[in-house]
């Protein structure tokens, strides 16, 4: 699961010293390690785990093995949990403190099997809930490791006079940031709106507004520009990409697109590190989504294994591996 262990940096310390955090999203299959330590090179501050299911990482090794790999340069990292019960999501947060700076409570997944689980967007609904769980882990983990939740928005702001919605959104905040919250990401999506969507600026402006904490404003983030236009909008404290940073993992540092060295760095990450082949092409897939032509996408979407990728890499652009 886990590497030695090297001098952790806090995402408190990011927010008092920079006026806008960079934050690679958590992304199930996709924030792992290589993709951490790519992103990591090209200004992101501070990066998320993929959500883990916290009754697994409690229970088994092997899931904490499979769930987890991390090293010495993975800094700052917050470990992004699915809970629904304070004892298992503590357990795992004891668990895993030496090896993070934060835990991080997903309230915003909307898939199905997760809301009839109980866990992400349906703890939308229990800010009881996630109070005991930010007060366990706290109590857990001592004031070393942050605790943090990501949460979705409940309707849209033209909404709020007439449906108190969004007003269920900034109670839900108010409760949860009483129990020593220490920072909170906001997707400005309702759990039933599609990415398609456009993110509810407004939305995460009422949160900054609200609460004392520093918060992250999600959704929408496909260049530095978009960074900066968010931020200046909302007065959030911090920005983070899921999509865009797939797309293109040099965003924060300027880059229109993919650069070619940055393609060349994930192969190497991801050969030096090991990283399995579906996520390593699909990676691929994403980045060079823009840079390549169709009949490029076509041929490359259909290769099945590393060698193959390897191979047209070297063959259409010169892949030079070390
Ligand atoms: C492939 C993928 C995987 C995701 N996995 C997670 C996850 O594990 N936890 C989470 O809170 N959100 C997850 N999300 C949602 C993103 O973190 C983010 O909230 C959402 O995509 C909106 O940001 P964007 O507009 O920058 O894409 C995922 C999104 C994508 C595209």
């Amino acid at each position: 699961m886990f590497e030695e262990l090297g001098q952790k940096v806090s995402p408190l310390t990011l927010f008092e010293s920079k006026r806008c955090v960079n934050v690679c999203a958590p992304m199930v299959r996709y924030s792992k390690l290589p993709f951490r330590e790519l992103v990591r090179g090209y200004d992101v501050d501070l990066c998320y785990t993929p959500m883990i299911l916290s009754a697994d990482f409690a229970a088994s090794k092997y899931a904490r093995d499979s769930e987890l790999t991390t090293n010495i340069k993975d800094t700052p990292l917050v470990i992004q949990f699915a809970a629904k019960n304070s004892k298992e999501l503590s357990d795992a947060a004891e668990l895993v403190a030496k090896y993070v700076s934060g835990i991080d409570i997903n309230c915003g997944c909307p898939q199905k099997w997760a809301i009839n689980e109980g866990i992400g967007a349906r703890l939308m609904e229990k800010p009881e809930f996630v109070r005991d769980m930010v007060r366990a882990v706290k109590s857990r983990v001592g004031t070393e490791v942050t605790c943090s939740v990501k949460i979705r928005v409940h309707a849209d702001l033209r909404q709020v006079t007439k449906n108190k919605s969004l007003l269920e959104t900034v109670s839900f905040v108010q409760q949860v940031e009483s129990t020593g919250l220490d920072f909170i990401a906001v997707h400005g999506r309702t759990r039933r709106q599609r990415s398609s969507e456009p993110v509810n600026l407004d939305a995460i402006k009422l949160v900054k507004e609200t609460v004392s904490i520093p918060v992250i404003a999600n959704g929408d983030v496909f260049s530095v520009e978009d960074a900066q236009r968010i931020q200046s909008y909302t007065g959030v404290d911090g920005v983070m990409s899921a999509r865009g940073i797939l797309e293109n993992p040099a965003l924060f540092s300027g880059h229109k697109r993919t650069p070619w060295a940055c393609v060349e760095k994930f192969v190497r990450l991801s050969l030096d590190y090991g990283n399995n082949f579906f996520i390593f092409h699909h990676h691929l897939i994403y980045m060079l989504e823009k840079v390549m032509s169709n009949a490029e996408s076509k041929a490359f979407n259909t290769l099945t294994n590393t060698p193959a990728v390897l191979d047209y890499l070297e063959e259409h652009y010169g892949l030079k591996l070390y």
